[in-house]
């Protein structure tokens, strides 16, 4: 049963992200006291006591976790970054600061964002369901390997006096996003959305910012003693796999650049991600030079993975909030910036 959080006082860790900001205000919504802890100010809200430090040292977070009922950890560094180090120093080592400091604060829950991606190794996972799907044992990028070791360790450490959830969303998207809808669009303006890898008929989850909101506020309602949610990982997506063009395809012409249609193999296009990435190995001690096309791109562009969320609904209530119709049409309407400049000089 949902505990009532009226009033109850939150830390989101990495609130001034994507997914943070959008979570401080669902929680606000919600009734929540909001504390931010990040180590950057993106945003100014009077609601909201801001707390600038770095996740990775204890007397920085120790003063933000002060009579704090639940935290929210959803802070990383980004994705697509290729610093090893700092994935290392801040997904791992990090998180296991975090914990301790909430153990010495008194704090007794914790949400983790964690990555449906933990479980994916580049082979089509379809429906797939948490007990079925154990840790990728050759994740395809350091990221997902720091995502691993950040979430093994936050369940590991659930206790009956640190309740702690792993929450799994999937392809994030929303207003505010700072890397799905930038990168199409940068890729669009360069002409490289001409493209489809593979036949285009791969099926994948891509979530709405405001069901994963949804999605971690009922899990910090829902841990707690007895909870079944206690030490679990839960999938958070939208329900409603979608081939991975149809979604790219709406999104661009949604934002006024042309559908892409020319079809590239898919096996050839992972041979020179991987090419791409042996040559980047090579030259790093000398040059660190990320190549925009990946692995892991090219295997999320051109393989399945979507997730099964029924333990998410059993368990927390989940259900998704907003559709992909609703979302899309809210995301494509929150960025009059990024849409195509040349359909203006056409109408
Ligand atoms: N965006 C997605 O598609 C997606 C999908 C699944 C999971 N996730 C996870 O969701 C979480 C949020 O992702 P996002 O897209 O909002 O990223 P983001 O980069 O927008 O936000 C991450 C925030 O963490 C902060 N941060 C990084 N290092 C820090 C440190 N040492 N100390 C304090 N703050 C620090 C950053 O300043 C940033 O504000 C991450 O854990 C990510 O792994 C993202
Ligand atoms: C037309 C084309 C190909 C456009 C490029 C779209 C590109 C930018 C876009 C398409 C798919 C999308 C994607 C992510 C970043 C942007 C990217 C790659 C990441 C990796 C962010 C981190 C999350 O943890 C993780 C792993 C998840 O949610 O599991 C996702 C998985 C899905």
């Amino acid at each position: 049963m949902a505990a009532s959080v009226k009033n109850k006082k939150c830390l989101v860790i990495g609130g001034c992200g994507f997914l943070g900001r959008h979570l401080c205000e669902g929680l606000l919504e919600r009734g929540w006291t909001v504390n931010v802890f990040d180590i950057r100010s993106t945003f100014e809200d009077s609601r909201i006591k801001f707390f600038i430090g770095d996740l990775c040292k204890k007397e920085d977070l120790l003063p933000a976790l002060e009579g704090v009922y639940c935290v929210f950890h959803c802070a990383s560094p980004a994705p697509l970054s290729n610093n090893k180090a700092l994935f290392y120093k801040v997904n791992y080592e990090g998180t296991r600061n975090v914990i301790e400091a909430c153990k010495e604060a008194g704090v007794k829950r914790m949400v983790l964002t964690s990555s449906a991606s933990v479980v994916y190794e580049g082979k089509g996972i379809r429906n797939g369901r948490e007990e079925e799907l154990p840790y990728a044992a050759k994740p395809l990028d350091y990221y997902t390997e720091t995502k691993i070791l950040q979430e093994r360790t936050s369940l590991e450490a659930n206790s009956d006096d640190f309740y702690t959830v792993a929450i799994r969303p999937h392809g994030i998207f929303g207003p505010r996003d700072l890397q799905l809808v930038p990168i199409t669009v940068d890729m669009a303006r360069k002409g490289k959305t001409k493209f489809i890898i593979g036949d285009g008929k791969n099926v994948v989850d891509f979530t709405y910012v405001g069901n994963v909101v949804h999605g971690h506020i009922l899990a910090a309602e829902h841990i707690g003693p007895g909870s079944p949610a206690n030490g679990k990982a839960y999938h958070i997506t939208n329900d409603e796999p979608i081939f991975f063009w149809t979604f790219m395809t709406r999104l661009l012409t949604g934002l006024g650049y042309p559908a892409p249609r020319i079809h590239l193999p898919y096996s050839l296009l992972y041979v020179v991600a991987l090419f791409l990435q042996f040559v980047a190995w090579i030259v790093s001690p000398l040059v660190i030079f990320t190549p925009s096309l990946s692995p892991m791109k090219v295997a999320l562009a051109g393989t399945d993975h979507f997730y099964n969320c029924e333990n998410a609904k059993r368990d927390l209530g989940y259900s998704p909030v907003f559709t992909l119709d609703q979302a899309l049409k809210l995301t494509i309407e929150s960025y009059p910036e990024m849409r195509n400049p040349e359909e203006k000089k056409g109408s």
